[in-house]
């Protein structure tokens, strides 16, 4: 499907349902197409709750003076097809939307999962046209099987790489939209978007301020970052008030982005300092591990593969990043995981006179401190 520069984009691309078998590596298109991880086109997942901003934000990216070519994947329940493409407006100047695309049938999980490649595949065969990908789910859906399938690893030289989640929360119903099932077993859309993003764009916050919100730190702001601290302390809280945040902070974040460490460094210093008292708890939330000896890497992929294959310790892994002191190796390695999908990767040097040390952050339920710990501690090496 193509068209020439003079010609109208399609408004939309409906892509059937189809049950086939799914790749075990869907987004390796053909030999030439293959791209090395740094010219990979970036994919930023945009979530958020029913109403939270999610198209003030695309509309807000795709407008923005920044020259990119930007594509948008949107994901809609079947009736609502065409809704929220009228709601979108293609940036005059700025961003070029290049095609749309909407994913039938549900919220994004397993069953749209072959949509959603067949749309990336699609995107990527024009990717000399392409700078960016935005993937704007429905406020329903949990993001962590569309991370699943768009972070692939480093050496699959994958054409697309996930760059970052980003989840847009409105500051005046956030509360309660938490509040919802705190207490039961059911845990709302809005706890996973949250623990799973990586910027937190706080919007909406002239709803909840008295006056100018730049001039006023309004208490509830503090308490809603709070909130939003104590269920995933590894992101970046942005306020804002109709999305109009600056695109720096948004594209290009790189976030599972083994080689970008400054940013890993200073999320896993701030999530030190949280509190992690509470030892059996089910709600999500984020602690950190840490140990000063060199680990065997055998053990610790293993270790990994147990808490997040085997859920040997009934844990909740949803999230886990960290930076490892591998023995015999000069060179820092980095972990990450999202869900079940796991990798450990060399990167930079260690620093002379540096702190050389393993230190894990985990974001979760059922998360139990003193158990990851001492299991982590087996992988050390023998003193
Ligand atoms: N007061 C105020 N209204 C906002 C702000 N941001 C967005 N809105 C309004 O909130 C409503 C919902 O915004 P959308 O961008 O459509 O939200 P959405 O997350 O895409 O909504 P769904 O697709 O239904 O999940 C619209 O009427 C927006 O104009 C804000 O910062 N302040």
């Amino acid at each position: 499907m193509d068209f020439e520069d003079d010609e109208i984009p399609p408004l939309a691309i409906e892509i059937t349902q189809n049950t086939e078998e799914i790749p075990s590596n869907p987004l390796n298109i053909s030999e030439n197409r293959r791209k090395t991880s740094n010219d990979s086109v970036g994919v930023t997942i945009i979530t958020g709750y029913l109403g939270s901003g999610k198209s003030t934000l695309v509309n807000h990216i795709l407008n923005g003076k920044h020259g990119k070519r930007i594509a948008v994947i949107l994901n809609e329940f079947g009736e609502e097809i065409g809704v929220e493409r009228a709601m979108i407006n293609e940036g005059d100047g700025g961003a070029i939307v290049e095609e749309w695309v909407e994913l039938a049938n549900g919220c994004v999980c397993c069953t749209v999962k072959h949509s959603l490649v067949q749309a990336l595949e699609q995107l990527i065969q024009r990717k000399e046209r392409l700078d960016h990908i935005l993937l704007e789910t429905t406020g329903l859906a949990n993001p962590a099987p569309l991370a699943s399938i768009l972070w692939l690893d480093d050496q699959l030289e994958s054409a697309v790489k996930l760059d970052s989640i980003i989840t847009v929360v409105d500051a005046k119903n956030l509360r309660l939209q938490l509040c919802q099932h705190r207490d039961s077993s059911l845990f709302t859309e809005a706890y996973l978007q949250i623990a799973f993003a990586d910027v937190v764009i706080l919007n909406k916050v002239d709803l909840v301020s008295q006056k100018d919100f730049k001039s006023v730190s309004s208490d509830i702001l503090v308490e809603l970052e709070k909130e939003i601290y104590s269920i995933n302390s590894l992101a970046s809280i942005i306020h804002s008030v109709r999305c109009q945040v600056d695109l720096s902070k948004l594209l290009g974040r790189r976030a599972y982005d083994a080689t970008h460490l400054d940013h890993l460094d200073s999320l896993l210093k701030r999530s030190l300092s949280i509190s992690t008292s509470v030892i059996h708890d089910n709600s999500v939330r984020t602690l950190c591990i840490c140990e000063l000896q060199k680990v065997d890497l055998d053990k610790v992929r293993l270790w990994l593969e147990g808490i997040l294959w085997e859920n040997k310790y009934n844990m909740d892994v949803y999230r886990c990043k960290g930076v490892l002191d591998v023995q015999n190796a000069d060179k820092l390695h980095v972990i990450q995981a999202v869900r079940e999908i796991y990798e450990i990767v060399p990167t930079r040097k260690w620093q002379q006179g540096e702190n050389r040390m393993n230190k894990i952050v985990f974001i979760g339920r059922y998360l139990d401190e003193e158990i990851l710990r001492i299991s982590f501690r087996a992988c050390t090496m023998p003193t």
